[in-house]
């Protein structure tokens, strides 16, 4: 009998000292198991609790009443489905007529009280199905990537959703996005993820960084084009707009529509050109927009609105020719003068980090989502590299990127510093990158693949 306590006691000692300092295998070991059966255990009372039930309907009421029995309950929704996962459960609801999704999400913060989890988020499966993906403990405190199979070329995992699932930049879905947050917030972090995670992809990097190059310079060997100054910037977007126009060219010329040709086979883009002829797509990524867009004199007002009004052509033209941008900064708002606000539109994907007022907020979410914006205000200055993101349909998601060193994305970007490619408009500001000596080996210049 004293043997059995002994264990007891080492194996709460054990399930309490895993929740403290590990909690995913305390979750793994004890807290699945645990949440499972308290939600299982709590559901009827829960639901009742959280107004998530319905009347009883009239034929059952007619029924109890001719059987002399007394009035049925109010009834809750019906479980599908179960699911434990990794960080936590995954409860399929058939909703009860008469319920709304948006029941569910509005009542997620109670739910997960009542659960006692960490956090619920709600979303709708199809018509009359809702999900509440549950997760045991804080996954977003220190940011572990699930391993993900390898993935078509543009769509990279960049960041944890608070539900447990990866967050995707998918160019193909979204090809431009905006990144707001305030200084110190993760944003270059962020940006870096994202370098990493295209570095072994083929595609063409483009960075323009006028804070002297301090966060895209290190990672030079993977990049086409750099431009660390404003000068050097509107120069770069010309060459690309030159580019651009090439590829239309090119998507022209293939065309060539005739009664014969099957539909599948008529492009306005270069990912339906077959692939011998398809340029690779490029990222153009843009550290803090507030250096290009402002001007202190004539001079510069020029050039200002020179580079303006070429991200736009980029933003309104640049996804049929494979041309994706990515820009940050800290505000993104009309005092950053003519042409902002008609290139914020063209940004479909947006992410805020932390920011320091709601107008910031709204400049990435205001035309967007609400909900967004308060959240955006809410992220915790001690928890750098937690964002919101979302996109131009209203749905947003709390997501933080892991902590990629500099070394890191260093690392990364020069293993594949050999898949860069070359284009010709883009040569001269093809950055150079210092001649690296590797285990005695002189190691030449990043060779070049040709882009198209
Ligand atoms: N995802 C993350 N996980 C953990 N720590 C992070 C994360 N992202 C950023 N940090 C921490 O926050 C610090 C600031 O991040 P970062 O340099 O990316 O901010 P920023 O928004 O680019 O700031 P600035 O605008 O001043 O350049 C980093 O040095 C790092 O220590």
């Amino acid at each position: 009998m004293d043997a059995l306590w002994i264990m007891l006691l080492v194996v709460l000692v054990v399930a309490l000292v895993l929740r403290r300092l590990r909690p995913t295998w305390y979750w793994m070991t004890f807290g699945v198991t645990l949440a499972t059966i308290r939600v299982l255990s709590r559901y009827r009372s829960v639901m009742d609790a959280c107004g998530l039930t319905v009347p009883p309907s009239r034929w059952r009421l007619t029924l109890a009443r001719l059987t002399n029995r007394p009035p049925p309950e109010d009834r809750s929704p019906r479980i599908l489905r179960l699911r434990p996962t990794a960080t936590g459960l995954v409860l399929r609801l058939k909703l009860r007529p008469g319920q709304d999704a948006f029941d569910f999400s509005a009542s997620s913060d109670r739910l997960r009280h009542s659960f006692a989890l960490h956090n619920v988020v709600s979303r709708e499966i199809r018509s009359g199905v809702v999900e509440l993906r549950m997760t045991g403990y804080d996954i977003l405190k220190r940011v572990r990537m699930p391993a993900v199979g390898p993935d078509d070329a543009l769509r990279v995992p960049v960041a944890l959703r608070e539900d447990g699932e990866v967050h995707y930049r998918d160019y193909r879905e979204v090809p431009h996005a905006l990144n707001v947050g305030a200084t110190k917030s993760g944003k270059s972090v962020y940006q870096r993820t994202l370098v990493a995670g295209l570095a072994p992809r083929n595609v063409a990097l483009v960075g323009i960084d006028c804070k002297n190059g301090v966060e895209l310079s290190p990672l030079a060997a993977r990049f086409t084009a750099m431009a660390d100054n404003p000068t050097d910037a509107a120069e770069l977007l010309t060459a690309l707009v030159q580019y651009m126009s090439r590829v239309y060219d090119l998507i022209r010329a293939e065309q060539r529509i005739s009664v014969g040709l099957p539909d599948a086979e008529i492009t306005a883009d270069i990912w339906d050109l077959p692939p011998h002829l398809r340029p690779l797509p490029v990222v153009v990524l843009v550290d803090e927009v507030a250096e290009l867009a402002l001007a202190a004199n004539k001079a510069e007002e020029a050039r200002r609105d020179r580079i303006v009004t070429d991200l736009i052509r980029l933003s309104q033209l640049g996804r049929a020719a494979g041309i994706h941008l990515e820009i940050c900064g800290q505000r993104f708002g009309s005092e950053l003068g003519k042409g902002i606000t008609m290139l914020r539109a063209q940004l479909t994907g947006r992410t805020a980090h932390r920011v320091n007022d709601e107008t910031s907020a709204n400049m990435a979410f205001g035309d967007i989502s609400p909900d967004a914006v308060l959240a955006a205000v809410q992220i915790d200055r001690d928890r750098p590299g937690t964002a919101v993101a979302g996109d131009s349909s209203g749905g947003w998601t709390r997501i933080r990127a892991p902590h990629t060193t500099l070394r890191q994305a260093v690392d990364t970007c020069n293993a594949h510093a050999h898949r860069t490619p070359s284009i010709p408009e883009l040569e001269p500001f093809r950055p150079a990158v210092p001649v690296r000596v590797i285990v005695g080996k002189v190691q030449p210049k990043s060779a070049s693949a040709p882009a198209f």
